[in-house]
Parts: C-alpha cells; structure tokens; sequence
C-alpha cells in the first residue's frame, strides 16, 4: 500500500508503464489509454467488432466498418478529456462487458451491437463544455435544441447519424429496414442516456430492476440495462489503478477550469467546480464518487457478479481521494490547482 504523503508525489510517469500493470487486452484492469495514439484504435476497434462476432453476424464490410471508425475518430475534438481516447477507453469496456455470457444471455445481439457503436460514438464533436454552458451562452447547439435538453447528447447522435450517411461509411447496410431503425433507436437512447441530469433522473428506476432482478420478458429492463452499462463504460476510467484515474480527472477539470475562465470572460460568475480559485479538485471528486459513480458500479456488479474486482477498485480509488482530500486539508492550502494532479 502507498503511504498517505506518498500519494500526493505519485505522479503517472512513477507507474511503470501502464502495459506492465495490463498485460491482457481482455482484463478489465487493462488500461485502453496504454496502446498510445493514432491509427491503432481503428485497428482495436476493428478487432472488438470481429471477437464479438458483430462482422460475421451482420456481414460488415471490413473496409466500410473501418472508413467508419477512422469518421468517428475524426469526428472527435483535441479537448483535454471530451476526446477520441475517451471514446475508446469507453468502448473497450463495453466490449469487455459484452463479453460476459450473462449479458449476452440477456440482451439480444442487435442491442450488444448498439451498445458497442453508440459508446464509440456517445461524445462525437465534444466541445470540452458542458450542457447548462451551451444554454446560458446561447451556443449554435443550444439554438438547436435547447427545447429538448441533453443538447450535448443530441448533437452526439446527430453526429453519429451523418457519419453513417457519408460515402460507404453505412455499417448498417447490411440490416433489415426493422433491424436497422432498432439499432438507430437504441444508440439514440443510449446516448441520451449518458446525459448526468438525465442518468441522475433514472438511477432509481435502475435500482428498482436490481431489487427484483433482471427480467429479460420486460423491454424496460432490456432499456434499462442498456443505459447502465452505457454509464458504467462512461466512468470507467475511474475503475483503472489510482494513477489513471488521477490523471483523468485531471483532464476533466482542465475543461471544466477553463470553461470558467470563459465564463468570467463573458461576465458570468462559473459555479465552483468549475472556478480555479474555489475548486478543491479531492473534495469535489469524493462527492462525485459517492453520489454518481459508485451506486452505478455497485448496480452493475449486483446484476454481473464479474464486476465485484471493478467495484472494489473504485472503492479502493475513493479512499486515495478522501486522504488526498485531508492532505490539503490538514496543509490548508489554497484550494489545490491541478498541480497536484500531474
Ligand atoms: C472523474 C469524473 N469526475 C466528475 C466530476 C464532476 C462531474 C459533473 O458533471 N458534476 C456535476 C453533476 C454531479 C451535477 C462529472 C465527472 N465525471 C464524468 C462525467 C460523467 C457524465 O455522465 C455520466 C457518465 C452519465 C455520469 C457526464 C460528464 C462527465 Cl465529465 N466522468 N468522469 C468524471
Ligand atoms: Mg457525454
Ligand atoms: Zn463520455
């Protein structure tokens, strides 16, 4: 175990290099961010696609399927965390989950293949802002629509959507005209699902199936499912060794900090988490842990008793926050820039 004053020194360059930690691609202690940049993804993501049996069972074209990944990857912004390793940090989890045979038992094959290309694609064209920013600053998106809410999440499907009308890029081609407007649907609500407002409005109804168990009979419990393991891929960094998700939450608040400094810019007053000068990074992530992340980590390992050895890790994640947390504390520092977090 590492020694309290010790954590705060910790800095990722320490950690061996992440392969050495995650030897397999298939262990949920892998860390996706490990495999390094550029056209690699594309060939992961090709090689998820095919363990799954998705090209077999759909009859991709390999180079369709593979112009539609480079679209999606191109379809990423440069922003701190909102980015393309975030989009497969995402799906290699999915794809971990989809291989457990309870959820293969559970959903049905359209579902799994939604789940997949809509985790790939649930942050297409990020801007690194968050929903209440693209509202009060009256952005393009929010004109689009502000009506609807989850402005961000639309615009992701809508993304989504184009890429699959763009020249041989239509992975679905192969579908029935039922299946194909299945599939849409799905990534539709998936990617909706990963909406915090909209999440933190439907934990209960998850907690609900968890009580009762899943039922597969119930299209609810399939909606449901589908929604937590969406999120569950969504915070999974948070799940790694302490030194990714460290480092991660550090790209986080570099877009939340600078969307404040914005804000103050546009005279408006950003709310603390988002603020440099107010935000105490230990505190706000304990609080985020506890109310967002571990629920859904320990939902989802009620329902796949594989994901016992995750949900300890997040609790093992929040514990190195909660001591980071009295370190500045006891230190009374100024509330801690991200300098600590590099
Ligand atoms: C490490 C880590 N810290 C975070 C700290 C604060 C917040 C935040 O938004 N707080 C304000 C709320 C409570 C009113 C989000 C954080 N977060 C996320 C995240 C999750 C999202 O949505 C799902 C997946 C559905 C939960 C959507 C966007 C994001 Cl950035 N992913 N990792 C993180
Ligand atoms: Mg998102
Ligand atoms: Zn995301």
């Amino acid at each position: 175990s590492i020694a309290p004053e010790d954590i705060l020194r910790l800095t990722v360059r320490d950690i061996p290099a992440s392969t050495s930690y995650h030897p397999d691609f298939t262990q949920f202690s892998f860390v996706p961010r490990s495999i390094g940049a550029g056209d690699i993804y594309v060939e992961a993501c090709l090689s998820m696609f095919k363990e799954l049996g998705f090209i077999d069972r759909y009859r991709f074209r390999r180079r369709t399927l593979a112009r539609f990944l480079l679209m999606v990857q191109k379809g990423y912004r440069d922003v701190p965390y909102h980015n393309f390793s975030h989009a497969f940090a995402v799906g290699h989890f999915c794809f971990l989950l989809l291989r457990i045979p309870s959820v293969k038992a559970a959903l049905t094959d359209l579902e799994r293949l939604s789940l997949l290309v809509a985790c790939l694609c649930h942050d297409i064209d990020h801007r690194g802002t968050t929903n209440a920013f693209q509202l009060q600053s009256k952005t393009p998106l929010a004109q689009l629509y502000s009506s609807e809410g989850s402005v961000l999440e639309r615009h992701h499907f809508a993304q989504t959507v184009s890429i699959l009308t763009m020249e041989d890029c239509n992975i679905f081609e192969g579908l029935t005209r039922k299946e194909y407007q299945t599939v849409l649907d799905n990534i539709r609500e998936i990617i909706l699902a990963t909406d915090i407002a909209a999440h933190l409005r439907k934990v209960s109804r998850i907690k609900g199936m968890v009580n009762v168990g899943f039922d597969g009979t119930q299209q609810e419990h399939h909606y449901l499912l589908m929604c937590l393991l969406m999120t569950a891929s969504d915070l999974s960094d948070q799940s790694k060794d302490f030194n990714n998700s460290k480092a991660i939450a550090g790209n986080i608040y570099k877009e939340f900090f600078s969307q404040g400094d914005l804000e103050k810019q546009m005279g408006n007053r950003p709310i603390e988490m988002m603020d440099r000068e107010r935000a105490c990074v230990p505190k706000i992530q304990l609080e985020f842990m506890d109310t967002v992340a571990l629920p859904v980590f320990d939902y989802i390992s009620h329902l796949l008793p594989e994901l016992t050895s995750t949900y300890n890790s997040l609790q093992q994640n929040r514990q190195c926050w909660a001591i980071l947390d009295s370190i500045l504390q006891e230190e009374g520092t100024s509330p801690a820039g991200l300098d600590f977090l590099q």
